[in-house]
């Protein structure tokens, strides 16, 4: 039983490499960081460290490792006969990783039982989005026979793995909480056998919560922070006028995860202050830059701001702090961060109307078009 798990990065090594190497896959890690898979492929083994009130360490061995953009060959003969293929590569990549698994598919014995194919990516429905770009290289589409050798399910991955300290070498620093939740439908009864996950009916109640919980929520704190100059999350939690942000967004959050999703109120209030602990840990360092990073993916459309934001006002509920969030994410220029430069260059290109629409996706008429775009004009005066 094989898994080939494209992105030996964080998630990669500490969270999805993990919990496959110990439902018994045999791993292959495919990565385009020429360092890091040589690295991996002369090593026999990385530790895993969870930190927090339950701190372990696990070993991962016998994986192998291939460099899929130097040899995507040796990475398309090993999808071809594998039974999974997972990612966490980042939304933006799936479509580069999309043409080795068409490639893969169209290799791959018919008689073979179908490739599971998982995206683990903070996305709604990350998986669906690898799907059609893969539907997209396969000659005939979405009517290729070719398709019918996958079976192609949704997930949400969640645990808080920062960028690693220099030095580290492949171990991997985690927090001890996980959770792997994976739509059971798509698999007809086989589901793979992956004792940390959870198999569930519908995904979306599961990847609205943590999206729009832990990342709305951790974003918020990245961003606030930044503008008040702190250097990891913790310390951003620390400062009184962060946290009550947090708690504010979290909150409306709430009302909309509670309204269409119909949890019960004190079970997610539970949920959220659990995730203001798990931001703060005091055994991680994590950055305002990296879980600030791409600015401009996490104030798209159905991300952790616009997407609930959209649909509170589309309720006539409270979307005031989410606003104030958006807000400080456009402050956002770390340096190391392309897309905060690119950020920059659209607030000073675009109108704020059409930053709203072009950047945002919410068109004029709907009823965020006019509050989003006053919170564009209004950064001109920081400037
Ligand atoms: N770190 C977390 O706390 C966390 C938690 C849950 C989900 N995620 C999600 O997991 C994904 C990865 O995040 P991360 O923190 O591990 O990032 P990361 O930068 O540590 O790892 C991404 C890896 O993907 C590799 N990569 C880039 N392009 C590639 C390509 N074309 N083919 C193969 N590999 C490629 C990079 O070299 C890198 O090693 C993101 O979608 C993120 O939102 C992260
Ligand atoms: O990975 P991103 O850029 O979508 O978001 C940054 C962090 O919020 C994220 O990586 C969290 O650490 C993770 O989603 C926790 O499960």
């Amino acid at each position: 039983m094989k898994a080939v798990h494209f992105g030996a990065g964080n998630i990669g090594r500490g969270f999805v490499g993990l919990i496959l190497h110990e439902a018994g896959y045999e791993l292959v890690f495919a990565d385009v960081n020429a360092e890091l898979i040589d690295a991996l492929a002369a090593s026999p083994s990385y530790d895993v460290h969870a930190v927090g009130e339950n701190s372990s360490t696990r070993t991962v061995t016998g994986y192998r490792a291939l460099n899929s953009g130097s040899d995507e060959d040796a990475v398309v003969a090993e999808i071809a006969t594998a039974a999974l293929v997972t990612t966490a590569v980042g939304p933006n990549i799936l479509k580069f990783v999309a043409p080795v698994i068409a490639r893969a598919l169209e290799a791959r014995d018919a008689a073979l039982p179908p490739l599971h194919v998982m995206a683990c990516e903070n996305a709604i429905n990350a998986t669906d989005v690898l799907k059609a770009e893969i539907v997209g290289r396969l000659d005939g589409g979405e009517a290729s026979e070719t398709l019918g050798r996958a079976i192609f399910a949704n997930t949400a991955v969640d645990r808080i793995v920062p960028n690693q300290a220099p030095g580290a070498g492949l171990d991997v620093t985690v927090e001890d909480f996980f959770e792997w939740a994976i739509e059971e439908g798509p698999f007809r009864g086989a589901a793979p056998s992956i004792p940390a996950a959870h198999f569930v009916a519908d995904l979306a109640p599961y990847i609205e919560r943590k999206l729009f919980t832990v990342n709305t929520g951790h974003a918020t704190t990245a961003y606030h922070g930044w503008i008040e100059g702190a250097s990891t999350l913790a310390d951003a939690l620390a400062v009184p006028q962060v946290f009550r942000e947090v708690k504010a967004v979290l909150q409306e959050t709430k009302a909309l995860l509670v309204a269409k999703h119909e949890f019960d109120p004190a079970t997610q209030e539970a949920y959220l202050e659990k995730n203001l602990v798990r931001f703060a840990n005091p055994y991680l360092t994590d950055t305002p830059e990296r879980v600030g990073r791409q600015p401009l993916r996490k104030i798209s459309r159905h991300e952790r701001f616009i997407g609930p934001a959209a649909e509170l006002a589309e309720r006539g509920l409270p979307r005031e702090a989410l606003l104030r969030a958006v807000r400080a994410a456009l402050r956002f220029d770390a340096p190391s961060d392309p897309q905060s430069a690119e950020l920059a260059e659209l607030l000073t290109r675009l109108s704020p109307e059409e930053f709203a629409d072009q950047v945002c996706g919410i068109e004029t008429g709907h009823p965020l078009h006019e509050e989003l775009a006053a919170v564009v004009r209004s950064i001109d005066s920081d400037r």
